[in-house]
């Protein structure tokens, strides 16, 4: 791969700062910074300014790694991990939670009101303030910066960063030896995860069992569909039915149904069944909005069983399979085949790995992180377009694979690009 020099990383800089600026001197503002309003931060901006400030981002942090030493890239490792301590001790001890913005509290009160040490709660904040988050005033007061006030207040975030912190975390610290003890491994209960939070039975097993995780876990999947996802409208392009009848789409391993809803919303001729495990199933049937009570059903069903609703128009499976091997993956697919008509289709929104040389090592890092945090979590991984055709393949010949793309507007999604991944069920007329 041929890195751009410190000059042309430089120019690139220079350049699409000074596009997405001009976004905000045409309306007489200047950019947000971290101390700006909540609304200013949040605001959704234009695809081509939004790019333009993605790739100022990535050529910075290009830049700042061209002019590191090499010891200063090892070394960057220490001040990385208090960034990842700063943002638990907010989220385990809900510092600021209740803080408006511009209000201002002491120390003492926040250390107070969380049972905690004064002098513990400054020093940890005010490395968190380091990591822009918190500000404290002249007066020695604790004010919001507009990071930690989006962690306090948007609960989605708030739960991704749980997940992040306390589920993940520990596991990642267990994956060197993992791969000593389990090499190769394709089991869930060898994984790092399961060394590392001592599973008894498979994770979302436990998770079931413990109903603040499965809220946690289903609102951190709920933000990142809606912060980071593929868009629904996009998933059933061109699958509206030709001759009126109602076609069902059944949402497998749909958590509390987000994704279900939102292409609901956008395509009120379908019917949607959502499938989870039953704790989970309980939250989406409590939040489903009236509204789409008759077009939106939830049931429990267990992927490892046979699939209980047949002859459905799509069987959809989102951010599913990179939880499990191949092995595992392969499972879940041959449980559909008894329900399958022919022409069904399986549509797969999950991640495609890129190739290893088509994207600059910073994407790399978001997608080979991806991959293995799912090693971590499940023994679990992402897969490429031959990988995604090669597990139809062993699933079952008569599914045919039509292929990968990636719904407009994905270049958006930083790092994270949803694609779409789809087979069709083809058996020949003998078989059917
Ligand atoms: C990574 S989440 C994806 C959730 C959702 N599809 C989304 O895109 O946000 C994986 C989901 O699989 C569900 N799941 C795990 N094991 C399952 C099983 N054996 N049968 C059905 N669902 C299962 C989990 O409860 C969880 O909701």
């Amino acid at each position: 791969m041929v890195f751009p020099s410190t000059t042309e990383l430089l120019g690139i800089i220079k350049q699409q700062t000074k596009y997405y600026e001009s976004y905000y001197s045409n309306e007489g503002s200047p950019p947000p910074d971290h101390y700006s309003s909540p609304q200013a931060n949040e605001r959704k901006l234009p695809a081509d300014i939004e790019l333009a400030r993605q790739a100022a981002r990535e050529a910075c942090i290009q830049l700042y790694e061209l002019l590191s030493t090499p010891t200063d890239i090892l070394m960057d490792v220490a001040p990385a991990s208090t960034r990842v301590m700063a943002v638990d001790f907010i989220y385990t001890h809900r510092i600021g939670y209740d803080l408006g913005w511009g209000d201002k509290i002491t120390y003492r009160e926040l250390a107070e009101a969380r049972g905690l040490d004064e002098d513990d709660v400054r020093r940890m904040l005010r490395l968190s303030m380091a990591w822009l988050l918190f500000d404290e005033t002249d007066d020695g007061m604790v004010v919001h910066t507009a990071p930690s006030f989006a962690l306090a207040t948007n609960t989605g975030l708030s739960a991704w960063i749980g997940i992040m912190t306390k589920e993940n975390w520990p596991s990642m610290l267990k994956m060197s030896e993992a791969v000593v003890k389990y090499p190769g491994s394709q089991e869930q209960m060898e994984s790092a995860y399961a060394m590392a939070h001592h599973l008894v039975e498979p994770l979302f097993q436990t998770w079931e069992k413990d109903p603040k995780r499965i809220k946690r876990f289903t609102k951190g999947m709920e933000f990142i569909h809606a912060t980071f996802g593929a868009q629904p409208l996009d998933v059933l392009q061109g699958y509206e039915s030709p001759d009126n009848a109602i076609p069902t789409l059944v949402d497998i391993g749909g958590s509390k149904g987000h994704v279900s809803i939102g292409l609901a919303h956008a395509h009120p001729k379908w019917k949607f069944i959502v499938q989870d495990l039953a704790q989970t199933i309980a939250v989406g049937e409590k939040e489903l909005p009236e509204q789409l009570k008759d077009r939106v059903h939830f049931m429990v069903h267990d992927f490892w069983m046979e699939q209980p609703v047949k002859a459905a128009d799509v069987y959809f499976f989102r951010l599913i399979f990179h939880d499990w091997s191949d092995k595992y993956s392969i499972r879940i697919l041959r449980n559909l085949i008894p329900a399958l008509k022919k022409g069904a289709k399986v549509i797969i929104c999950d991640t495609c790995l890129p190739d290893k040389n088509a994207v600059s090592p910073y994407q790399q890092r978001q997608h080979r992180g991806k991959d293995i945090i799912m090693k971590s979590f499940s023994n679990g991984k992402e897969r490429d377009a031959t990988d995604w055709a090669a597990l139809f393949k062993g699933a079952d010949s008569r599914f045919e694979f039509l292929g990968v793309r990636l719904p407009p507007g994905s270049e958006l999604i930083w790092g994270g690009e949803e694609a779409i991944i789809e087979a069709v069920w083809s058996p020949s007329s003998e078989d059917v």
